[in-house]
C-alpha cells in the first residue's frame, strides 16, 4: 500500500513549476530543521560548559549534606574539632579525593586538597575557607566557598584541564573561623598564615578544655614546635582566593547574585567581667547592693550609644581626625551576643555577670579609640556602681584590604560567570566592603588576597533561615571554574570522559 501510494504521489507533480515549488518547500523544511537541529547542539554545547550537574546540582546536594553534619539535634551547630567537625573533615576529604586531589589533614584540623599542574616548583594558588558553624548556623556560611571550589576542581578534571594548570592550586578547609568554642578565631587559617602564637593551644573553653586537649581528642597531637611546621613559606603562595555568602542585603539589593570584596572591616571581641555582691533577692535594700547585672545593663546600654554615635563621644579625642570620624559614623557596629550570671536564679543576686562584646570598624585607629572611650567609660560606671570590673581582649584583627589585582581578576571571572549563565551582562560587577571576618584576614599576613561574595535571601547570616539560591550557588561555581581557567596552560587539552 506504502509503495503504490508513493508512485500516486509522484505522478501527481509532473508540471515543472509544481516540481519547483515542492523543491523550495522541501529546501525551506530542510532549512528549518538545520537551523533547528544545530540551534539544539549549540543550547546543549553552552549547557555542558556550564556543568549544571557538578556545579548547581551536586553542589547543591553537598551543601545540605554538610549542613546536616551537627553536634546537636535540631539545628546546625560544628564547633572546633568536636565531633561533628571531625565527621565534616572526612566528608570534605572525600570530595577533594574525588575530585583528584591530594589530601590530608594538618595538625590544626584543616582539610588541604593539593594538585600541582604542570609545575610543582612555582607558587601556589590557595583558595579557601571555613567549616566550623556558629550556633543554630545557616547551612552556605563557610561551606560555600569550600564546596564551590572542589566542584571547580571537579569540573577542571573532567574536562582534562586539571593537568594543564600553570601552577599547583590547593583548596583550604579551615577548622576555625567562627571562634566559638574558644573566642579567639582563625585558628586554622592564623597556623598556616604563621601569625598564630603557640599561648594560642593552651586557651580553654567553657569546660576547660584546652586547644592542645580538643585537638588531642580528637587523634591530632599537636606541640608548641608543630605550629611552626604549619606554616607555609610565603615565596611558596602565589595568592589566596576565598568564595563566601555576603551576609548582608546589598547584592540582593542591586540584584546581582556575586560581588567583589574590596576589604573587610577590623574587629575586637572584648569578654567583660563584672563582680558584685551576691544576696538574697528578697532581703538586701536597693540601696544597699552592689548587682552586677544592673551594672552590666547600663555597660551594655553605653555601649550601644556610643556605637549609635562615635561622634558625639569621641569628639574631644585627638587621635581622631575627621576622616576617622566620618569612616567610624558609617562602619562601626557593637554586639553584646552573649552573657552569663552566676549564679543565675530568679531569688538571687547574681555575684557575677560575664558578656562579651564584638566591635567592628573598617578604621583601625578609629576601633582602638572607640576601645580605648569605652573602657574608660565602663570603668567609671563600675566605680559609681561599687562593683569589679574587668576587660580582657579576646580577639584582634585589624582591617584588611583585598589585592587589587587579584580583585579584577576575580571580578572578570565573575563576569565570564554571569555571561556564560545569561548572556550579555549590562551591569558593573558590583564592588563591596566586608562586615564580618573572613579567614582571608589571617592569609592575609602570608600572601595576596581576594574575595568574592554570593547573595543571600534577605542578607540573613548566622541563622538557620540562610538561604542562597540554586542558581547562585551554581555561578559561584562557574566563577570559580572560570578564575581556574585563567591559570590553565589551553594548548593540547586532552578530555577525560
Ligand atoms: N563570616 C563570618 O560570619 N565570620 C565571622 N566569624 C564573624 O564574626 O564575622
Amino acid at each position: 500500500m506504502a509503495v503504490a501510494y508513493t508512485k500516486q504521489h509522484f505522478s501527481d507533480y509532473q508540471n515543472p513549476k509544481e516540481c519547483l515549488l515542492i523543491l523550495f518547500v522541501c529546501f525551506l523544511v530542510f532549512s528549518l530543521l538545520f537551523t533547528f537541529a544545530s540551534s539544539t547542539s549549540m543550547d546543549s554545547d553552552v549547557k555542558n560548559m556550564l556543568f549544571p550537574e557538578i556545579l548547581r546540582d551536586e553542589a547543591v546536594t553537598r551543601l545540605n549534606d554538610l549542613g546536616k553534619v551537627s553536634d546537636a539535634d535540631g539545628y546546625l551547630e560544628r564547633t572546633f574539632r568536636s565531633p561533628a567537625s571531625v565527621r565534616a573533615v572526612d566528608i570534605i576529604g572525600g570530595w577533594m579525593d574525588e575530585a583528584g586531589l591530594r589530601t590530608w589533614v594538618d595538625h590544626m584540623g584543616n582539610v588541604h586538597g593539593r594538585v600541582e599542574g604542570m609545575n610543582t616548583s612555582v607558587e601556589a594558588l590557595l583558595i579557601g575557607s571555613h567549616l566550623d558553624t556558629v550556633v543554630d548556623a545557616g547551612k552556605f556560611d563557610g561551606s560555600l566557598g569550600i564546596i564551590s571550589a572542589i566542584s571547580a576542581m571537579k569540573v577542571l578534571k573532567i574536562n582534562g584541564k586539571m593537568e594543564k594548570l600553570k601552577r599547583p592550586v590547593e583548596i583550604i578547609a579551615f577548622s576555625d573561623e567562627e571562634g566559638v568554642r574558644f573566642q579567639s578565631t582563625f585558628l586554622g587559617s592564623a597556623a598556616v598564615a604563621g601569625v598564630l602564637p603557640s599561648s594560642a593551644l593552651k586557651i580553654s573553653d567553657k569546660s576547660g578544655v584546652t586547644v592542645q586537649e580538643a585537638l588531642k581528642k580528637s587523634s591530632i597531637d599537636i606541640e608548641e614546635e608543630s605550629l611552626f611546621h604549619l606554616k607555609y613559606d610565603p615565596a611558596s603562595v602565589w595568592g589566596y582566593i576565598e568564595v563566601h555568602i555576603e551576609q548582608g542585603p546589598v547584592l540582593e539589593w542591586v540584584g546581582f547574585p556575586l560581588g567583589v570584596v574590596k576589604g573587610i572591616a577590623g574587629q575586637t571581641r572584648l569578654k567583660v567581667t563584672v563582680g558584685g555582691s551576691q544576696g538574697h533577692a528578697g532581703t538586701v535594700p536597693m540601696s544597699l547592693r552592689r548587682d552586677p547585672m544592673a551594672a552590666a545593663a547600663e555597660l551594655i546600654v553605653l555601649l550601644e550609644n556610643l556605637c549609635k554615635n562615635p561622634k558625639g563621644y569621641l569628639s574631644d579625642f585627638g587621635h581622631c581626625n575627621d576622616s576617622i570620624m566620618e569612616s567610624l559614623a558609617t562602619s562601626l557596629v557593637c554586639t553584646v551576643g552573649e552573657i552569663s550570671t552566676w549564679p543565675s536564679a530568679s531569688n538571687v543576686i547574681p555575684g557575677q555577670v560575664k558578656f562579651t562584646v564584638d566591635l567592628r570598624a573598617i578604621d583601625d585607629m578609629g576601633r582602638e579609640a572607640v576601645i580605648f572611650e569605652l573602657s574608660n567609660q565602663m570603668y567609671q560606671i563600675c566605680e559609681r556602681r561599687s562593683v569589679s570590673c574587668v576587660i580582657e581582649r579576646k580577639h584582634d584583627a585589624n582591617a584588611v584590604m583585598c589585592d587589587a589585582e587579584l580583585s579584577s581578576q576575580l571580578k572578570s571571572a565573575a563576569y565570564t560567570a554571569l555571561k556564560r549563565m545569561a548572556g550579555e551582562i549590562q551591569d558593573e560587577v558590583p564592588v563591596l566592603m566586608s562586615g564580618a571576618g573572613h579567614d582571608a584576614m589571617a592569609i592575609s599576613h602570608l600572601t595576596k588576597i581576594g574575595m568574592l561574595f554570593v547573595r543571600c535571601r534577605g542578607g540573613v547570616s548566622h541563622s538557620p533561615a540562610e538561604h542562597v539560591l540554586d542558581d547562585d550557588v551554581w555561578t559561584a561555581g562557574l566563577a570559580v571554574l572560570a578564575f581556574l581557567e585563567t591559570h590553565v596552560n589551553s594548548e593540547n587539552i586532552h578530555v577525560q570522559y
